[in-house]
């Protein structure tokens, strides 16, 4: 069976620039088909691969149905529209954009309203004050009636809202809001306030694997050299290469892991080499010239390539 591994990546919206500068990144290039419109593409020299441009709520229902191998989507996507999405997806690795937070919201002017447990109190006395229960404007539908549930707010209604959510209370469609935040403005725009344990969840994009795709063995292997890719870019890029000429014994080692997260890459007469997460790199440097080194070097490298590729086994280990 040659079945090709599908790729799925944003067409559209916020994701969808950030994502391909992620495959860039990786070495990874992306190549439509025959114009800017063809909605299929293919990864430069990688054969057994399809790529397909699509919006991130659609790629979400592709990975849960296994029509797509790998997909990048918000992980808000994934716990609202994936019912059990640990039994469905993996989610490989978070990619440090598309970050928003899912949050309950309530007009401003509800001064006694703070929390979800102030929220649970309105929601009981609302029927008897206004003659309906409470309303809640969301296209977040399973993602509310969980946590909503979780704090004891039993009695409301959801009305679905796809656009201009946030605008539900002031028109008087709703009473409050379940929506995704990245700066507030829209928010505060609407006169609208979190509730101080009201972030439901903290998004960003992920590379998500579907568990039920056909894996053929071209499948396998080309996602085996993807992940690849990516580890090592990623490996690569939070770390720095760090060269000091000092000889340093075991226990010495044991103390660059332990204090700064370095661990040793090649040890060559008396030159140390480490990988060492970037933001370490400077106090690691001050130690070793504390063990006597002259001069220490930093170099940031394009790829760390490894022969135990980490990704690849998490997700082997679920197919
Ligand atoms: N400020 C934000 N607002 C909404 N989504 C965001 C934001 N920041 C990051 N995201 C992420 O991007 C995903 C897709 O949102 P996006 O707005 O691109 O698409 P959409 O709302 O489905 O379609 P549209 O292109 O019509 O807005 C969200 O589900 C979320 O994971
Ligand atoms: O906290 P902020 O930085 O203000 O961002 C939040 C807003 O961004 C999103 O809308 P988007 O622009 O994607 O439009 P949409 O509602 O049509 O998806 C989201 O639905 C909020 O309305
Ligand atoms: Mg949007």
């Amino acid at each position: 069976m040659t079945q090709k591994l599908i790729v799925a990546t944003p067409s559209k919206g916020r994701l969808q620039e950030n994502a391909n500068a992620f495959f860039a990144r990786a070495g990874l290039e992306l190549t439509q088909g025959r114009g800017a419109r063809d909605y299929r593409g293919a990864i430069a020299g990688l054969d057994g691969v399809e790529v397909a441009y699509l919006s991130a709520s659609e790629i979400t229902g592709r990975l849960a149905r296994g029509d797509v191998h790998f997909g990048i989507t918000g992980e808000d996507l994934v716990r609202e529209e994936i019912a059990d999405p640990e039994s469905k997806v993996e989610l490989l690795a978070p990619l440090g954009f598309g970050h928003a937070n899912v949050v309950v919201a309530v007009p401003q002017a509800w001064i006694d309203v703070r929390a979800m447990a102030d929220l649970a109190d309105v929601a009981d006395g609302f029927r008897a004050r206004h003659g309906r229960g409470l309303r809640v404007a969301t296209k977040y539908l399973n993602t509310t009636r969980r946590f909503f549930a979780q704090h004891g707010v039993g009695d409301y209604r959801i009305v679905e809202s796809s656009g201009a959510t946030e605008g539900a209370p002031a028109a008087g469609s709703a009473d409050l809001i379940v929506d995704i935040t990245t700066t507030g403005a829209t928010l505060a725009a609407n006169a609208l306030k979190i509730l101080d344990d009201g972030v439901i969840l903290r998004s960003q994009a992920n590379l998500v694997a579907s568990l039920s795709a056909p894996w053929s063995e071209t499948a396998k292997e080309a996602a085996r050299i993807i992940l690849s890719r990516i580890a090592a870019e990623e490996e690569a890029r939070t770390t720095r290469e760090v060269r000091a000429a000092v000889a340093l014994n075991d226990a010495a080692l044991s103390e660059a892991q332990a204090n700064f997260g370095a661990t040793l890459r090649e040890r060559n007469g008396d030159t140390t080499t480490f990988a060492c997460p970037t933001k370490q790199v400077a106090a690691l440097a001050d130690w070793l010239i504390g063990k006597g080194a002259q001069s220490v070097t930093s170099a940031k490298l394009d790829y760390v390539f490894k022969a135990g590729n980490a990704l690849w086994g998490r997700l082997a280990g679920r197919l």
